[in-house]
């Protein structure tokens, strides 16, 4: 028997959002915490998104070189499940999220070649998100809606699990898992701007048909 394939919509900031991504049955859904992000949500906005989410899909609290004590605070308030770290933690770092805060830890590793990927398993963390490189000069860690060369994933030799992201889209997520169910550890697809109308918008018909076609692949 095959494993079903994980679906994490990132980003969402809304009940309608949240709503969206369960009912077409998203596994994981994400709250952004980190500074430089059109996405961030305050308190009150991760409550109503995580009442949603809660016992239909895990709660996934991604950071970028925030604080140790805000990931912290941030947990206790809103009682995450899985955090996300995409900025330039080190390993020590993930290592006392997990002891401390006692959440696995989901490992952003931008990528652009084989090298890179294979580099990850040396990396602290339950499993990997492999995602695009910013692009030059912008302050903001992920959700840039750009891709990466697929083929660098035939670098990861890892037996850890893996969710690609970067630049993903109804139109060719189906292909992006076709490349990436050719290399171990691959469990499923990440996706931000690729569902939403404008910057941090989310769009409940593009989460709909990114779930669909991700489904039929
Ligand atoms: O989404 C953000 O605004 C963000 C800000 C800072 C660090 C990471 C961020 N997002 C990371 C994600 O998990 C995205 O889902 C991932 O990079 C894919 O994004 P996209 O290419 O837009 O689908």
């Amino acid at each position: 028997m095959t494993s079903p394939l994980l679906i994490k919509i990132c980003g969402l900031r809304t009940s309608e959002d949240a709503m969206a991504a369960v009912d077409n049955g998203a596994q994981l859904g994400g709250l952004v915490f980190a500074q430089a992000s059109p996405r961030r949500v305050n308190l009150r906005e991760a409550h109503k998104v995580r009442d949603i989410l809660f016992g239909n899909a895990e709660v996934v609290g991604l950071f970028a070189d925030n604080a140790f004590e805000e990931i912290a605070a941030t947990h206790n308030a809103v009682g995450l499940d899985r955090i996300q770290l995409h900025g330039g933690e080190d390993d020590a770092f993930a290592e006392r999220i997990e002891k401390e805060i006692g959440l696995p830890v989901l490992r952003a590793i931008p990528v652009a070649t084989a090298a890179e990927a294979e580099a990850a398993d040396r990396r602290h963390a339950s499993a990997f998100l492999f995602d695009a490189k910013p692009p030059e000069g912008s302050a903001q860690k992920g959700g840039h809606g750009v891709a990466f060369d697929w083929d660098a994933l035939a670098g990861y030799k890892g037996e850890r699990k893996f969710l690609l992201a970067g630049g993903l889209t109804p139109e060719n997520v189906a292909e992006a898992i076709r490349a990436a169910r050719q290399h171990s550890g691959f469990v499923g697809v990440d996706v931000s701007s690729g569902v939403e109308r404008g910057k941090g918008v989310k769009d409940a018909g593009l989460i709909k048909a990114f779930i669909e076609a991700a489904k039929e692949a």
